[in-house]
């Protein structure tokens, strides 16, 4: 650089905006069974002809999830307040009435009443209308399963680039949540289209073409429900101090859970078995024959998120930033290990055994997977916007120090076992 190029330079520092770029915000909340999250998304548009970029994400989360507050719809919805003051906080004022805010709740507002998740529904529709922002029509609703599937189909096709061109190479999506679980992909032969039942099946349009999936929300088949399923535990009347034991639980343990807004006391087989064989038996009771197993899959290969990817990144199968390549049999491997171990690895969490047979059985028995199909597993469908993008470099230095202030306010958020 000679001089003569460097003399403007302080009168413009790097980081100022071009003057024409236009920002937007929008705010989305995703009301989850085990913990709410705010996703608050940073758009620019640089000119009027071409469409809005994805600039960058603030994202909190708080537990435990809106339907804890089954019958404290006021403290449920005080949940996603605090939350949204952040976006207050995030979003500057004068776009605070341009800015839309929504809430997906997803399988633990599903499991609930009709009567008590409206409930929790209205309080935060409340909420949202005190705020500053602008709440679209149906603004607040609990997503419907089959669309929660094609979401992450969607996100992890079109960021990955497959769907760009003619190419019709996708790649299948596993979610499992911690009340329900899907899968999503897109059948390549007309069998797998003859045998799924009718609501399996999704047609949508996007970029001219018409894409049909095959997708499914299995409600209960979370890995949290199945723990209760597993238990005995889901869908009965809990007696008062009622003990539910199970083979996958350490001998001695006996201990409370709350899950939905109800108490739970379990513990292992104090006399019984323990173990992976036994455990493996009693999880299989709550897979087997339940699920719908479409043939075309077993060949094929898959993305796996959630509880997916949580449980392989706590048992080191995975690297905990980048995810990794695994076969079904891994899975198994590592349950065996845990389960016929047990007190080496309960200090992590009493359910770690249950957690990996289930998540054995539901891959190989529930979906019907080879023992060498291979997952893609990763934290998240949505890679987070990488912050040495050019346009990063140009954010003001007020909306970076916002930022950094809340996420000093709350801190690094990991998902405990
Ligand atoms: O922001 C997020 N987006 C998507 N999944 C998340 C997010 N935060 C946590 N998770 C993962 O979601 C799983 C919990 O599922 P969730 O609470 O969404 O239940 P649900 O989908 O059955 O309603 C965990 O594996 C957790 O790591
Ligand atoms: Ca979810």
């Amino acid at each position: 650089h000679s001089n003569r190029e460097m003399w403007f330079q302080d009168l413009f520092p790097p980081n100022t905006c071009p003057i024409n770029a236009k920002t937007f915000y929008g705010i989305m909340f995703d009301a989850g069974s085990t913990g709410t999250r705010i996703h608050i998304y940073t758009f620019v548009q640089k000119s009027p002809e071409i469409l809005p970029e994805l600039e960058g994400e603030i994202f909190e989360s708080v537990k435990p999830g809106l339907s804890a507050y089954a019958d404290q719809p006021k403290k449920g919805a005080e949940s996603v307040k605090r939350l949204l003051d952040m976006a207050v906080d995030a979003v500057p004022p004068h776009l605070w009435k341009k800015t839309p805010v929504v809430l997906k709740a997803t399988a633990g507002l599903r499991l609930l009443s009709e009567e008590k998740a409206q409930a929790l529904l209205s309080e935060v529709k409340k909420v949202f209308e005190e705020s500053p922002f602008l709440v679209p029509e149906d603004s607040v609703s609990i997503m419907d399963g089959s669309y929660e599937g094609i979401l992450a189909w969607i996100t992890v096709n079109f960021l990955t680039g497959q769907l760009s061109g003619q190419n019709q190479n996708t790649v299948g999506t596993l979610d499992l949540g911690g009340a329900s679980t899907q899968i999503t992909f897109l059948p390549r032969f007309e069998e797998t289209l003859k045998e799924s039942p009718g609501d399996f099946l999704t047609s949508f349009e996007m970029f001219n073409s018409t894409y049909k999936l095959y997708t499914h929300s299995y409600l209960g088949f979370g890995l949290k429900a199945a723990r209760l399923a597993t238990l005995g535990a889901l869908n009965t009347e809990v007696a008062d101090g009622q003990m539910f034991r199970s083979s996958c639980l350490p001998k001695q343990l006996e201990a409370e859970w709350h899950f939905g807004g109800v108490k739970y006391r379990y513990g292992g087989n104090k006399e019984g078995e323990t173990g992976f064989k036994p455990c493996y038996v009693e999880v299989l009771k709550v897979v087997k024959g339940k699920l719908h197993q479409p043939d075309e899959i077993r060949g094929s290969s898959f993305y796996a998120f959630s509880y997916y990817y949580d449980r392989a990144a706590d048992t080191n199968l995975i690297d905990y930033e980048q995810g990794g390549v695994l076969e079904v049999r891994d899975f198994e491997r590592k349950a065996k290990e845990v389960c016929d171990n047990m007190e080496r690895f309960s200090s992590a969490s009493p359910f770690l055994c249950m957690d990996l047979t289930y998540i054995t059985a539901l891959l190989k028995e529930g979906f019907g997977f080879r023992d060498n199909t291979l997952l893609q597993v990763r934290r998240s469908s949505i890679p987070k916007p990488a912050s040495h993008q050019p346009h990063n470099r140009c954010k003001s230095d007020t909306h970076k120090g916002r930022i950094d202030a809340i996420h000093k306010t709350f801190g690094v958020h990991s998902e405990k076992l």
